[in-house]
């Protein structure tokens, strides 16, 4: 396909994401069912484009003043992928395959509008409704975060350090263009092109051999910040794929117990061949089976209860585009309720002195301080361990972290503006 028919290509998909209300991806798959000519190139353009124009939905449709999927096609080639009005009429030439030639009302709006009196949501391309909580969140800096929260996100590595170092693994896979993340000691990082194709990290031996995990910077951060010790009893308590219990694994260095459950046990299901593959022998899946309590034996005695909480993952727009123009209000209402009902559990489970690490994914305040203020009203014999104790697991980079950071008196939060990492609050309380 020519890059003028990716083009037409892409305005079909939106029209159909827009029309039948679906996902991108169901879209993207049926498009790709429909046209077997296009080979895993073009499908990979053509996704990309997509993407991209989520990404940017509101913006584009803002500086070219229409929001057809062609509008905010043309919009986004503008603001996400930096091209002038006469390289999009290059391609949009009319030819065969190729998107009708531009307007003289479309050539205008590229060359002259922009988005400096676009209001936040517009700016920061967000659903309105959330510009009260992003208010809340950032003030005058929620446009600039929720501009970073949309741009593409990198693809980060954590190298299992019970079977690799990082140095080593650093080396191996130079040829994927790898490099060390700037915070996490175990982090390596992909850049990853506009045309959303995948560098196979699945196929690598290192990956093949447990030597390395996909798993976002913040993430890592979020579990290293739990100071997980040799020798500790640790819950992690919404495991689901694990993500967080491999790195809680390796933090242990295959000393103490484990226990990995999930409310969902389809979500636990990858866990096992992951838990395998990275060489961990000290860990326990618990499944739930029926109503039945898998924690029930275990009463105030762990040293560590880590809840990677189920949450709007508003932090992880960058990764989902998508997600963030289908959320409804009444997911944040369910998610607090769920949130609130598994911090209670932890505290039956946790022994004094122990701590419980919960974690987001969420920048919303109501998800992050304001859960946690309430659980402390709730449980009055917890209190939050300050960041400034818990960062040295970032070694020489503390100080710069704790820095970049935003720090409230309930813990701490990254943003992609303020990490270069998907969103993700952290607080650490300690029972007394
Ligand atoms: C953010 S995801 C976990 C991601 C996972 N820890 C990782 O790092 O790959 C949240 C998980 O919480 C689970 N969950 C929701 N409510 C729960 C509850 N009340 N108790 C335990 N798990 C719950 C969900 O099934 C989901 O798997």
């Amino acid at each position: 396909m020519t890059p003028a028919a990716r083009l037409s290509a892409t305005i079909e998909v939106i029209e159909a994401i827009d029309s039948q209300r679906i996902p991108a991806a169901k879209a993207l798959k049926e498009w790709g069912t429909a046209h077997r000519f296009a080979g895993s190139g073009d499908r990979a353009a053509i996704s990309g484009l997509v993407y991209d124009v989520l990404r940017r939905q509101a913006s584009s449709a803002w500086i070219m003043d229409d929001d057809t999927p062609r509008s905010r096609l043309l919009g986004m080639l503008k603001l996400e992928r930096g091209m002038n009005s006469d390289a999009i009429a290059s391609l949009c030439d009319g030819g065969r395959f190729a998107p009708e030639p531009l307007t003289d009302g479309e050539r205008q709006a590229l060359a002259s509008r922009s988005l400096l009196d676009a209001p936040p949501h517009i700016a920061g391309d967000y659903p309105q409704w959330l510009d009260v909580y992003l208010d809340e969140a950032f003030g005058d800096d929620r446009a600039a975060e929720a501009a970073a929260m949309a741009c593409r996100a990198p693809l980060d590595l954590r190298v299992n350090t019970l079977k690799a170092k990082r140095d080593k693994v650093l080396g191996s896979l130079q040829h994927l263009g790898v490099t060390a993340t700037p915070w996490s000691p175990l982090g390596l990082r992909i850049m990853l092109g506009a045309d959303a194709r995948n560098p196979g990290i699945q196929a690598e031996e290192e990956f093949i051999k447990g030597a390395v995990e996909v798993q976002d910077e913040g993430s890592q951060i979020a579990a290293l910040l739990s100071g997980a010790r040799p020798g500790e009893q640790v819950i992690d308590l919404c495991a689901g794929a694990g993500g967080k219990t491999l790195t809680l694994a390796a933090m242990m260095q295959g000393r103490g117990r484990l226990i990995a459950t999930d409310r969902d046990k389809r979500q636990l299901a990858p866990i096992h061949e992951r838990l395998s593959r990275a060489g961990v022998h000290n860990a326990e899946v618990r499944t739930p089976k029926g109503e039945d309590d898998p924690l029930s034996d275990i009463r105030a005695s762990a040293d560590l209860v880590l809840i990677d909480a189920p949450c709007t993952g508003t932090g992880t727009w960058r990764r989902n585009p998508d997600a963030k123009w289908r959320m409804r209000p009444g997911a944040l209402d369910i998610r607090l309720k769920d949130q609130a009902e598994v911090l209670d559990r932890a505290c039956a489970l946790v022994k004094p002195g122990g701590r419980v690490v919960y974690i987001t994914c969420s920048v919303l305040p109501q998800e992050n301080s304001g859960q946690i203020r309430k659980f402390i009203g709730r449980h009055p014999d917890f209190s939050v361990i300050p960041p400034s104790q818990t960062a040295s697991v970032l070694w020489a980079r503390t100080d710069d972290f704790l820095a970049a950071v935003y720090v409230s008196d309930e813990g701490l939060l990254m943003t992609p503006r303020r990490t270069g990492t998907d969103g993700f609050f952290v607080s650490i309380l300690t029972k007394r």
